[in-house]
Parts: C-alpha cells; structure tokens; sequence
C-alpha cells in the first residue's frame, strides 16, 4: 500500500478514545469493526466488499484473526464535537493470546462482544478478564440481535453473574444489519475513557512499541502508542530495551489506508518508518524516545513471546531445502514468534526444527508454506518444551525427543501445565469429563451458569497438543468452547518412546509420553502405522519400544500380486494411468531403509482416538 498524505494536527486527549473488542470467535468482533469502519467514513463502501481487518489471506479463509491491526477513525458525535477513535484489532484465538494483551495495554477501554444467541464462551472469559487486567473500562456489546434465538435479557443476567460486571446498559446491536451502531460510536465516546499523559506534549518522549510488521514498499513499520511527548518525521529516536538508533522517516496512522501525517502527540496511535531492516530488530513492548532528551524511565515493557510447541520440518525432495529455508525466512519476517533452525534426521535427512506458538500457529505456518512457496513437507509430531535436570545439576530444555539424552544422566523430567477453561452444555458434560481425566487432568472446578457447564482443568499441554481440541469439539457437536493459558513446569514420569520400522528406529517418530499411558500409546500407534503403510513385498514388523523394551508390535503382511495386474489384459492407458498414481503418491512418501512411509504417517499416527 502506498500512503496518502494527509496534513493533520495533534488531537487534544480529551478528543481521542483508544479501544479494542474482545470477543469469543465467531461472536462478530470484525463485522462490528467494519461496520463501524464505514459509519465514520473510513472506507468507500465499494471497499468494503470484504472484511477490511482481517487482511492476510489464510485468515480469511479460516474467517479468524491472527494479527493485530489497527485503524483511526473520525467520528462526529452527538455532542457536536469530533473524536478520533483508534481502534486496535485483537486475535481471537487462543494460541495469539499473547498478542491480545499487549494490544490491550496500548488502549484504556474495551467493546465486550457476546453474541446474544450463545452467551459467554471460553474466549468470553479469557478475553475480557485480560481487558480487566489491563484496567480497561468496558462497554458490553449485545450482538446478533436479528437473530430469533437472541435472549438479549438472559444474556446480560448470565455476564452479570459469571463476569461479575454491570451488563444493565449493554448496547443491542446487530452488526449484520448495522442496527445500533450509532450507539455503539456514543457509548465509545461518553463511556470510554480518554487516554493519559502524565508528561504531556511538552515531556521527553515516551512511546510504546505496540507491534511490527514489514510493508513491500515501507519496510519495517512500527506501530506506536505516544505516552507523553510528540513524535516528529526526521527526530531521532532511542529504542531503549535494545539500545539502537534510528530516525524517524515518516509518521502516520492507519484509516486503515495510511495517511502521512508530521507528528503524533500524547495519546495517539500511529506507525512509523526508520529504515529498521528487520522486523526481528523491534521488540515489542520496548519504549520509544528521543535520544538527545530521552524520557528517565521505561515502560514495564512485556516478555517476549515463547513458543511452547516444536515440530520439525522437513522438504519432501532434498534438493527443496534451500527453498524451504528462504521461505521460513520470509515468513518469519512479519512473525517473531514463529523460530526455526536446521536440524538433521537420520531417517528425513535435512530439515528445519520449528517453534510455535501452539497448535493453530504450526498449522497456519505449515500451509503457508505449502500453499504460497509451493513446498511438500513432512512434519513431524509436534512436542512440547520439557526441562530436562541432569544427575550431574545441569539443566537443559528438550524441544526434540529425538535429542533426548541417556536416561541415565537424567535426574528429573519436567512438562508444561496449562489451565484451561472448558464451557459446555451440560449433556456433553459426561464425555468431557472422561476426555479430560483419560488426558491425566485434574479437575479444579465445576460450576454452572444456567445450564452450561463451566469447567476448570489443569492438563499437561503434552496432552493437549495432539487433538484435544478436535476431540473437544467432536465429543460436544461443536458447543463446548475451551481457552487454556500456560501455568508452570511440573515433573513427570515421562518416557522417550521410539518406533521401529522393519527394525530401524524412525527418529522422527519418537514420541515422549507418560509412563503410565506408554503401553496403550505404543499399542494404538503400531495399529495406525499398520493402517498407513502400504504393503510391501515383504512383511514388515511395526514396534514400539522404550529402551530396548519392546512394548508393542503389528506386522504389515506381505503383498502377494503386483497391483497391476489387477488390470484387465494389455489396457496399456489403464495400467499407465496406475502407474502414475503410484508415483505421485510416492511424492509424499520417505523411504526408510527398505519401507516407504507416506507423509499422513506422521501426523495421523499422532492423531489418536481416546474410545
Ligand atoms: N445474524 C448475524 N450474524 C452476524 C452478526 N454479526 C456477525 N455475524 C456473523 O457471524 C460470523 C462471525 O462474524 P465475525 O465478525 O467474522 O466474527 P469474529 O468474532 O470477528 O471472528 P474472529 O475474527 O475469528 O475472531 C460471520 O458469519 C458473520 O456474518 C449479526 O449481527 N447477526
């Protein structure tokens, strides 16, 4: 996008709201942003055929929000005076949740979107008490009204007791029709809070780095929160978590086109450029100033995001790595939280061991790849990060079971906790239960609100990674809806499990599990690769063992006719055709020692049921 330019003046801060919308996914937060995106005259209305803030393709595919953005509007109230309304987009699902707080904390109140038919939802919760965190005032917005099943009256009783807020003077909308709209603007203005500036315009610079992200034409660009003090094209600044200098090439704010504007003041929301060369080089929640007359005091700034789970990846054809690494490259350059380094395996040759930021976040990852560079890849099962206290006092993190080292030297193994947030109609309960105790969970508590279920678990995320959601989401038809945030690090009695294909052991494979659950896992798995190997023209035994201890076994029987013979006579198109089949199906297969193993293999086999 290439900025406009637009002169603009600073806005007095009783003159400008900064806010965000939290919501339960689907609960309609980008529908309301658009609507209230063309109330204010943001977008000509032939430029919102599709939703505007959701801007990067694959989350509109899958209709979530994955990055934050944000957007100025200007809105003339009733009360005759113009406001300039910022707000800042949070992600909606739970792997970005670190993203969704540091957005909160560069605004003062929030939009609590609950769509009126379904009510609170795991999200709900999760959300809105990170706005409170964040000392956020909040408006409650009643979506969906068009819809026959809203109860808007029941709704608002069910926020009151299980948020424990005042719900009485929720805005009824419908973002669908646009109904209430107006009211929502109002509510923004006369209920929100206006930003702060201890300092004010006249203080050294105080600024928070709120997000980054790299632009084709701009370059790094920097979003920035201005705290006191007034940002100007051509000042110098000081990034102070990270010590470096830069000056300041444009200013402006997003509508959401971007408009060039000469300085941002005390309370805004804008962007800059700084010829930064790498979107690696900001980090987020650092704070901003100007070198020669810095500010005494940084902002508390955040921790950096850490990615909780691991896979590797690996190219399909060797001879794509190259490719695949200047991909991840630039794929990483408008996602920090998104690491990789080589990593080799015996049995997939070289590859890439990559962080994420959860489950959602590798899938996204993996089908970027796939789809916009055009790479075959085979992932392996993802892992979560263990600690690993050795005999001899060391500490180490283990993100590959297949680095794991000599039991022996091992004195202790820890895992990561989560809590997580489970709310479900109560006929669902039972099978929720049992998913959650088969998953080594402990239940914290269970209560009601109205005739949902709300329930708190701790569950080891190495339990949850693999399909907990899907099995969540299948036990319940869809209604149960989960949020979870990472608790500590407790030890278990964990194994490294490895697979042995025709007697190799297949490193990527190697699975780490509980003790306890070992035997039923290895069973389940062999059963699976059984499935999903083809025959060979020999049998091929499938074991699982931990040490030399074999802990289960299937054999693959050998096959007895060469598939084309099957075809009827000399159809020489016909066997042609089965030939090519074969071959293409063989794109995605591996060859490991004598057997071939296809690419669904290794993340299917993970994918087990709990029947
Ligand atoms: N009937 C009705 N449907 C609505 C309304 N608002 C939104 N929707 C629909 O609800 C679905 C979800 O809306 P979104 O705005 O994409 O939801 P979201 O909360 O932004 O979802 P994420 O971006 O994934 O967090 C879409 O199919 C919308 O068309 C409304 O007022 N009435």
């Amino acid at each position: 996008m290439r900025p406009m330019s637009t002169p603009s003046s600073k806005t007095p801060l009783s003159h400008i709201r900064n806010f965000s919308i939290v919501a339960h996914i689907d609960h309609g937060k980008s529908t309301l942003a658009d609507r209230l995106i063309q109330l204010t005259g943001g977008l000509a209305e032939r430029e919102m055929s599709e939703q505007v803030l959701d801007s990067m393709d694959i989350e509109r595919e899958r209709g979530i929000t994955i990055k934050a953005q944000t957007v100025r509007l200007h809105y003339k109230a009733n009360d005759g005076d113009t406001y300039v309304l910022n707000l800042i987009d949070t992600p909606g699902h739970v792997d970005f949740a670190y993203e969704v707080s540091r957005s909160l904390s560069a605004c003062e109140g929030s939009l609590l979107v609950v769509d009126a038919s379904q009510g609170v939802e795991a999200q709900t919760l999760a959300n809105v008490y990170q706005a409170i965190d964040n000392n956020h005032e909040l408006v409650t917005v009643l979506n969906k009204i068009d819809l026959p099943a809203a109860e808007p009256d029941r709704i608002k009783e069910q926020i009151e007791e299980v948020i424990g807020i005042d719900a009485s003077d929720a805005v009824l909308i419908s973002a669908k029709t646009g109904l209430g709209i107006p009211d929502v603007l109002e509510a923004i203005v006369h209920r929100l809070p206006a930003p702060k500036s201890p300092g004010g315009e006249k203080a050294p610079l105080k600024a928070l780095l709120v997000d980054s992200w790299y632009d084709t034409y701009l370059g790094v660009m920097v979003l920035v929160r201005v705290i006191d003090g007034v940002l100007t094209k051509g000042q110098t600044i000081r990034m102070m978590g990270t010590d470096a200098k830069y000056t300041i090439e444009r200013v402006g704010v997003l509508t959401p086109k971007m408009v060039n504007m000469d300085a941002l003041g005390p309370g805004e929301i804008g962007f800059i450029t700084a010829s930064i060369k790498e979107v690696a080089d900001t980090r987020v929640g650092d704070t901003i100033t100007e070198d020669k007359r810095p500010t005494d005091k940084a902002l508390p700034g955040f921790k950096p995001a850490q990615p909780v789970v691991f896979c590797g990846l690996f190219p399909v054809d060797a001879a794509d790595f190259e490719d695949l690494r200047s991909a991840m490259g630039k794929l990483r350059l408008n996602d920090a939280s998104f690491s990789f380094e080589m990593e080799s395996s015996a049995a997939l040759g070289f590859g890439f061991r990559c962080g994420f930021l959860g489950l959602l976040h590798l899938e996204i990852i993996q089908e970027r790849l796939e789809r916009e560079f055009d790479l075959d890849l085979i992932a392996t099962a993802p892992s979560v990060v263990y600690k690993l206290f050795m005999t001899d006092g060391s500490e180490r993190e283990l993100h590959n079971p297949a680095d794991m080292p000599d039991v022996v030297k091992i004195s202790e193994i820890h895992e990561p906790w989560i809590r997580a947030t489970i709310l479900t109609p109560d006929d669902y309960l039972g099978g929720i239960l049992k998913l959650c105790q088969d998953r080594r969970g402990i239940q914290i508590e269970l209560t009601y609100v109205g005739t949902r279920a709300m329930l708190t678990y701790d569950l080891p995320l190495n339990e949850v990674v693999f399909d907990f959601y899907d099995r969540l989401k299948s036990i319940s038809k869809g209604y149960a809806s989960f949020d979870y945030q990472i608790t500590d690090h407790k030890e278990g009695n964990l194994v490294k499990m490895s697979i042995l294909v025709n007697g190799e052991p297949v490193d990527a494979l190697s699975m780490m599990v509980h003790r306890m659950a070992a035997e039923k896992r290895g069973r389940e798995m062999c059963e699976k690769l059984k499935e999903l190997i083809p025959k060979h023209m020999f049998k091929i035994p499938i074991q699982a063992a931990i040490g030399g201890n074999v802990i289960a076994r299937e054999t693959i029987s050998a096959l007895r006719k060469d598939v084309t013979a099957k075809c009827y006579g000399g159809d020489a198109t016909r066997k042609r055709k089965l030939l090519e089949k074969q071959k293409a199906g063989k794109k995605r297969m591996r060859q490991f020692g004598k057997v071939e193993i296809p690419q669904e293999a290794f993340i299917a086999a993970l994918k087990m049921g709990d029947e």
